[in-house]
């Protein structure tokens, strides 16, 4: 009853048309994502990036850049398996990225969890990333400056903690900060929006983070002048994946499955009926 009220305020607002017009606009223009991410990603993230509509490259190498990146229409960065070979990389795509006015998406993986991995994502703060979506622990790590009580790449907060250290980075960074978790919260640093979808089984797929955080590099890159609206628009989406697969699925190997299969055959009606995103503020 309650849900079906949120559900009825979301629709009213617009939030389901945008989100499904943005996922056509992927499908239609297969936009180009470059992703440097983590070994543990790679393959999920290709997979969601595809089932969207979007054309996925794992391009990582520092001399393929100045080439490649040019070329892509929005870049992914995650640090999730970083060594400091990769850094220089992931800087000088975010550079390109931002000189060239492409949006590029910041994936803090683990931000709190060292010194060297902290520093990092600070480096690469001040490259200016469009959007950062990271979990609770990893978006106050970040928004600190200071090492978290940290259980690694999860999270030890609610994503509902972390309001505030998402306003706070949003507002330091100029960047859009997406808190995922059983709501997901966007924010520019003064609006607060939540998109209510996916289910607590998506927690048990590794890189389901990873590959969300992809799929706003996709939403973001067809919309970019409006961030915060293709961010919040793509959590949905994916949490709405999660929802149909889960329907299916007898455990997180067959989720991961029918999340893929869910996100490459939602339709306008699924979309519409599904999609719950509210204001916070
Ligand atoms: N309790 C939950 N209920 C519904 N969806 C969830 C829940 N926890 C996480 N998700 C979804 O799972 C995906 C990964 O989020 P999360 O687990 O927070 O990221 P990470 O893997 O980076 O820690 C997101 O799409 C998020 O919305
Ligand atoms: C398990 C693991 N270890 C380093 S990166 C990684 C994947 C993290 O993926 P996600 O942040 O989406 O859970
Ligand atoms: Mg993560």
């Amino acid at each position: 009853m309650e849900e079906d009220k949120v559900r009825g305020k979301a629709e009213a607002s617009g939030w389901p048309a945008r989100a499904w017009r943005l996922l056509s606009a992927i499908r239609s223009e297969s936009p180009l994502i470059q992703c440097i991410t983590n070994m543990v990603s790679m393959d999920l993230m290709a997979n969601t990036l595809l089932s969207a509509g979007a054309s996925p490259a794992m391009i990582h190498s520092a001399d393929e850049i100045p080439d490649f990146t040019p070329h892509a229409r929005a870049l992914c960065v995650n640090v999730g398996t970083l060594s400091a070979d990769w850094l220089p990389a992931m800087k000088l795509a975010a550079q390109f990225a931002s000189q060239s006015a492409k949006p590029w998406v910041l994936d803090p993986v683990a931000a709190g969890a060292s010194g060297f991995r902290l520093k990092a994502c600070l480096e690469l703060l001040e490259l200016k990333p469009t959007v950062i979506r990271g979990n609770a622990s990893e978006v106050i790590a970040l928004s600190k400056a200071s090492l978290g009580p940290t259980k690694g790449v999860d999270s030890s907060h609610e994503s509902t903690d972390a309001v505030e250290a998402a306003k706070s980075l949003a507002q330091a960074s100029g960047a859009i900060v997406a808190v995922s978790g059983a709501v997901d919260i966007v924010t520019d640093g003064e609006r607060v929006v939540g998109a209510h979808n996916g289910v607590p089984m998506m927690q048990r797929i590794t890189a389901t983070g990873c590959s969300v955080t992809a799929l706003i590099a996709a939403f973001v890159a067809v919309d970019p002048l409006h961030a915060l609206e293709a961010t919040v628009s793509a959590l949905s989406i994916f949490g709405v994946a999660g929802e149909m697969g889960m329907n299916l699925a007898k455990g997180p190997a067959s989720l991961r499955m029918h999340l893929i299969d869910s996100l490459y055959g939602l339709d306008d009606a699924v979309v519409h009926s599904r999609v719950t995103i509210t204001s916070f503020s």
